[in-house]
């Protein structure tokens, strides 16, 4: 579980975050949503420990961040996993080989277990044969699913994902989301995701936070987002016209 209590975070004196307050609990995918610049990425980056608000603090299962030790934040760290933005896998290597650098940076196991712990991660994501191919030998969803095998193969108790489905076809996406959300569900991890993609919020949103301007305009799930007033929430979501015939069909049939 996460808290985050009143986060504050400039630069050059361009206040970006002004109070975010909210909490992400374990086991549950959380959708971080928002007009460009309204401070998703600074906020996750905060979340990873990358940026230090000036006011406030995060914690994690109680462990307040900036109050641990130069080593305790090294061992926090990880117990993160990141699936970032295009995937950002090392091209040199192969499936197996950016599967494994975790766990040849971070821990002492042998090469032996490092292969089966690779072996089982790499299963979880359903990517059986993948292990001696490069990156630029698979689709965009393979890679992807590589990303998220890499970013749970320390076992993280928390998984930050930045923009999962950017470059992947609306199909695959769905598959990359509901795969998020079941591991999520299976190692009780607490997820939190930044996404633009409508589709993701309708279906994997079990909490969802909306970013306007540095600070949390509305947050609920995917059911209270069809019925919310909040014009901001709704100019933003319900901007293309499916979108606004999806809202329409799902107040009728909930009246
Ligand atoms: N390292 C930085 N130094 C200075 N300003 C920054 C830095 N990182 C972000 N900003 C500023 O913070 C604001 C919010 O940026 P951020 O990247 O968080 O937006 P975002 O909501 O993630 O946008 P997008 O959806 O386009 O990715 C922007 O005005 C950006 O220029």
């Amino acid at each position: 579980m996460i808290h985050v209590n009143n986060i504050h975070k400039s630069f050059d004196g361009t206040h970006i975050l002004k109070g975010v307050e909210t909490q992400f609990e374990n086991g549950k995918t959380n959708l971080i949503i928002g007009q460009s610049g309204s401070g998703k990425t600074v906020f996750l980056k905060c979340l990873l420990g990358l940026f230090m608000p000036e006011e406030g603090s995060i914690s994690y299962d109680g462990k307040i961040y900036k109050d641990l030790t130069p080593d305790e934040k090294r061992n926090l760290r990880q117990e993160m996993g990141m699936v970032f933005q295009g995937s950002a896998l090392f091209d040199s290597m192969t499936v197996a080989g950016n599967v494994m650098f975790p766990l040849e940076m971070f821990t002492k196991q042998s090469k032996s277990e490092m292969q089966d712990r690779v072996d089982i991660v790499l299963k979880r994501v359903n990517l059986i044969d993948a292990h001696h191919k490069y990156p630029s030998e698979i689709s965009g969803g393979m890679q992807k699913r590589v990303a998220i095998a890499r970013a749970i193969v320390m076992n993280p108790k928390y998984l930050f994902c930045d923009e999962p489905n950017s470059g992947l076809d609306p199909r695959t996406s769905i598959i990359i989301d509901n795969l998020i959300k079941e591991i999520t569900e299976e190692y009780n991890i607490t997820t939190v995701i930044n996404t633009h993609d409508m589709n993701s919020v309708m279906q994997i949103g079990e909490k969802i936070i909306f970013l306007k301007n540095g600070l949390k305009e509305w947050e609920g799930t995917k059911h209270e987002i069809f019925k919310t007033d909040n014009k901001a929430v709704t100019d933003f979501v319900y901007s293309s016209d499916l979108f606004k015939k999806v809202r329409q069909m799902y107040i009728e049939e909930k009246n």
